[in-house]
């Protein structure tokens, strides 16, 4: 018999475990930091069992974050830049996970495969580029060689792009994650994520996957956390501090609202590529706001990703004895969660935790979920949406 190359035969006893260690990786579009979960899975599909072993959010250093920052989310940008971020964040990202293993007293070798989504550096639905030509697209950089060569562990990356390439937009893959961990017969559930944009995935009760329906919203944090950079030198509004100071600007707030996206029919996905400060000064200009004070303003934009994640609700979701589950950096937004709990009396609201999935961890935990997916799992058929297993995969050697 012709034996398989090493790479392919380390991949197939791995993939033949029963019991993987695998660690998931989110770089999210708030470019706070790292997110490492170091999770244990057994089974694949609807039979997916998991443990979250250990978590670790490792922040970005300032500069690094101004580095990205120069080709994120924009149209034009040094390409020089984009070349040299593709590798240094794979790269980067090995180290933090050898840091992170490290300080968690593991060895690399004791980790069967990472599974990294990388930092989108573009998202480009054709609901955005508007090209006839071109179709769905999406970037993620931190290239996965890096990782693997760097950690010496197997290293599976770039997991939207055949999202994308079975007809969706890339985005939210939330929805696999969601439907595997988080549904549960006879309970109408909404997993509701408030990270840089806001997404959410219903799963009614009824257990018809064909029902499920998984979404981008609208924003999140992205535009609270440009207003503090942009106006108090601040990342974010750190426990609503700025907004609970401030008035809702209603004209401001109503021209937001107004924006084409919200109308536009679900399943979609946004980014900071349409939802940053140049949206909020068109809407301030069509509500003659523009003078609006900076702390109004961060509480008129704290109640916009409120009134847009309710409003999308009442149209969308019509069942009795709701509940949504919270996760993301936004759930840890006071004044948010007030809002959304007075815009939705009727609705339970509280966050993953409740699900057994830390609220902190849930996107990586996705991550290293798809990654199992890929090195054993099978298609799941949801809806309309793409049934295929993503991801490449990287060998150390
Ligand atoms: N105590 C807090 N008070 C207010 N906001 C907070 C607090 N803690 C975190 N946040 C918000 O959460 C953000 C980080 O959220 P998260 O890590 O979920 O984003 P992300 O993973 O980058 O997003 P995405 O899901 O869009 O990729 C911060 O930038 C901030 O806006
Ligand atoms: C292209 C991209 O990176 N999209 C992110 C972003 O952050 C939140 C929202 O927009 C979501 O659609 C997605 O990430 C999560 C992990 C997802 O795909 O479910």
């Amino acid at each position: 018999m012709i034996p398989l190359n090493p790479n392919l035969q380390h991949l197939f006893n791995i993939a033949q475990k029963a019991t993987k260690t695998g660690i998931g990786l989110m770089s999210g579009t708030s470019l706070d930091g790292l997110d490492i979960a170091l999770c244990r899975f057994t089974g694949t599909g609807p039979n997916t069992r998991f443990e979250l072993v250990n978590f670790i959010t490792i922040p970005y250093p300032e500069s690094f974050k101004l580095e990205v920052q120069q080709v994120f989310a924009k149209r034009l940008a040094d390409l020089e830049k984009v070349t040299l971020l593709n590798a240094y964040i794979g790269t980067y990202h090995g180290e933090l996970i050898l840091q992170a293993l490290n300080s968690w007293n593991i060895k690399p070798t004791e980790i069967d495969f990472i599974a990294s989504h990388g930092q989108t550096i573009y998202h480009a639905p054709k609901r955005l580029h508007q090209h006839e030509n071109y179709l769905n697209a999406t970037l993620q950089i931190g290239d996965g060689d890096h990782l693997a060569v760097k950690t010496g562990i197997l290293t599976i990356s770039d997991f939207r792009q055949k999202h994308i390439a079975a007809g969706g937009e890339g985005a939210p893959l939330a929805l696999y994650g969601d439907v595997l961990l988080g549904s549960k017969a006879r309970e109408n559930r909404i997993l509701l994520n408030i990270g840089g944009i806001a997404n959410l995935t219903w799963l009614p009760g009824d257990g018809d996957f064909s029902h499920v329906l998984c979404t981008d919203i609208g924003p999140g944090n992205t535009l609270i956390d440009a207003a503090c950079r942009s106006y108090f030198n601040k990342p974010y509004d750190e426990d609503s501090a700025i907004a609970y100071n401030g008035k809702v600007n209603e004209a401001l707030l109503e021209a937001l609202l107004a924006h084409p996206f919200f109308t536009e029919k679900a399943p979609k996905t946004t980014g900071p590529e349409l939802f940053n400060l140049d949206l909020v000064a068109e809407a301030q200009k069509a509500s003659g706001t523009e003078n609006i004070n900076h702390t109004d303003l961060v509480s008129t934009l704290s109640a916009f990703t409120a009134n847009s994640i309710a409003a999308f609700v009442k149209e969308n979701i019509n069942a009795d004895d709701l509940k949504i589950f919270t996760s993301g950096g936004g759930a840890r937004n006071p004044f948010v969660i007030a809002e959304l709990k007075k815009l939705l009396p009727d609705v339970v609201i509280d966050d993953s935790n409740m699900l057994g999935i830390d609220p902190d961890a849930k996107e990586a935990i996705l991550f290293a979920l798809l990654g199992n997916e890929a090195l054993s799992g099978e298609p799941v058929k949801i809806g309309d949406n793409p049934a295929v297993l993503m991801g490449k995969f990287s060998f150390p050697k």
